[in-house]
């Protein structure tokens, strides 16, 4: 069934067997369950929340983020938690995420996340090292896609190689080997808009490069360049930004239509048993932002505005382990073991990302967008080559007309700021931790990519 109608089937809209005041009168109770509910939560959030010594958040500092509420506040009249809710409690693998529609938003979820139905963590993501293949074995004579707007054609031969590369994040499935030097990723009509929108902004020397739709047996892709490419057997790494990395909309989708999803309470379990609550394990499960929280305060994303999604490696290994990296000195050490000591990588690192602090700067796109869920890329290799760019515009969310953001001041629902530029200038100030050779803040003084005194050593 169509997401939209999933959406609207009376059972789910809360309108089975019960009138509309009766509704009303089902929330009020439930206000006061969920406030039970909500204190446990915030119990819970509180035992990993970082604390502030003062009010006013700094580089480095841990700030504050409201935590989500996934019921009605205030005298709104949508539905509490039910049993009708715990029978819509997705069943992890019985179901899968479809959509082969040619606009849905398969790589993220935007529009479609509390609907969405999803394999489990080891199913459903990507972990380093893939096999890319391409759409259509390049021997038939048809057109292996459809051109909607501007590709290279023909390709040469060698597109029939399956190409070996690396997804550290992000859904498994949701690219496709293309061209030389160009990857295929699973079209997102808000992906597409923000790529269209970065076409005369000074942020694009820093995204990839973007070559338009293009579209086969019914499936659109989004036709960009291969940021690995250039690279002799380069090491990656991924760091998503912000302080946050659910939409406002997602916590109002929630709240309004509350979905428990077994897969990500599992998720939870995994990396700590106490993680969720006494009622949450109970029902197995738990709300998408519930865990988007959680993920957030166990991860850096709270304290740092950046966190850890995945690493790998020259030597093919690869990691995606960082849930609970957390602290500014794990985060020092990763990148430490990440560059390898090698200091003329931190200072190539340092200069893009002071490039792109400045890009971000004077960008109308960057002033305009709320962005979440967005990752920069860090890749270098032996020759000492070095870039930072930054990727996943799927949740990447144009502001009302005349609206701006800061980008650095605290998040509070409605403002719907990101902490982007926070969390990279904790980012630029990590790097020159490990470029400066210390974990400890005491020894650690910001510096200039210039004023270091390095020793190198080799191996990366
Ligand atoms: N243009 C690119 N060149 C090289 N590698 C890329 C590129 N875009 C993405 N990747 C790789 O794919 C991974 C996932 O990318 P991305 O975050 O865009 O996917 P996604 O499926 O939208 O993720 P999510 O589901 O978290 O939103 C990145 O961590 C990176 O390893
Ligand atoms: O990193 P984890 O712990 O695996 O958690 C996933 C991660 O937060 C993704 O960003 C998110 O996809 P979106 O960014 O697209 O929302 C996904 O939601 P999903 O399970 O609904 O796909 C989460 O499961």
């Amino acid at each position: 069934m169509p997401k939209e109608s999933r959406r609207k089937t009376s059972k789910e809209a809360g309108l089975s067997g019960t009138g509309i005041n009766e509704g009303c009168r089902s929330e009020r109770k439930a206000v006061a369950k969920s406030s039970q509910i909500c204190d446990e939560l915030l119990q819970k959030a509180a035992q990993v929340a970082p604390t502030s010594a003062n009010g006013a958040p700094t580089v480095m500092e841990a700030r504050r983020v409201p935590q989500v509420t996934i019921t009605p506040e205030g005298g709104g009249c949508s539905r509490e938690v039910q049993q009708e809710d715990w029978d819509d409690v997705v069943d992890v693998g019985l179901r899968r995420k479809l959509s082969n529609s040619s606009i849905s938003s398969t790589g993220s979820s935007l529009v479609e996340s509390e609907d969405d139905i999803l394999l489990s963590d080891n199913e459903s993501k990507s972990k380093g090292i893939i096999t890319l293949e391409h759409l259509v074995d390049a021997g038939e004579s048809k057109p292996w896609w459809k051109l909607k707007t501007i590709v290279h054609w023909p390709f040469a031969a060698s597109q029939r190689r399956r190409l070996n590369w690396v997804q550290l994040a992000g859904h498994k499935g949701n690219f496709k080997a293309a061209d030389e030097g160009n990857i295929l990723k699973k079209f997102s009509e808000n992906e597409r808009q923000c790529f269209e929108r970065l076409r005369g902004d000074s942020l694009l020397p820093y995204v990839p490069g973007y070559h338009g739709v293009v579209e086969t047996d019914g499936e659109s892709f989004l036709h960009m360049t291969d940021l690995l490419a250039t690279f002799d057997l380069p090491n990656v790494m991924d760091c998503k930004m912000g302080v946050r990395t659910y939409l406002e909309e997602e916590l109002v989708r929630a709240r309004e239509r509350p979905k428990l999803r077994k897969d990500l309470y599992e998720k939870m379990v995994e990396v700590d048993g106490n993680g969720p609550t006494s009622q949450e394990h109970v029902q197995r499960a738990v709300t998408k932002p519930r865990y988007m929280q959680w993920r957030e305060t166990m991860s850096s994303t709270h304290t740092l505005g950046f966190r850890i999604e995945g690493i790998k490696k020259s030597d093919g290994t690869c990691r995606t382990d960082f849930k609970k990296t957390r602290s500014k000195e794990d985060v020092i050490q990763v990148f430490k073991d990440f560059v390898g000591g090698n200091v003329n990588i931190i200072t190539a690192y340092l200069s893009r990302l002071t490039e792109i602090k400045h890009a971000l700067k004077v960008s109308e796109f960057f002033k305009r967008h709320e962005v979440i869920g967005s990752s920069l890329l860090f890749i270098h290799d032996h020759t000492g080559q070095a870039q930072v760019w930054l990727i996943d515009f799927g949740k990447t969310t144009a502001l009302p007309e005349g609206q701006t953001l800061d980008h650095s001041i605290p998040w509070q629902e409605g403002n719907r700021e990101d902490g982007y530029l926070w969390g990279l200038d904790n980012l630029i100030h990590t790097l020159e931790c490990v470029s400066c050779g210390g974990a400890e803040e005491a020894t650690c003084v910001p510096v200039t990519t210039e004023n270091c005194i390095t020793t190198e050593t080799d191996g990366q």
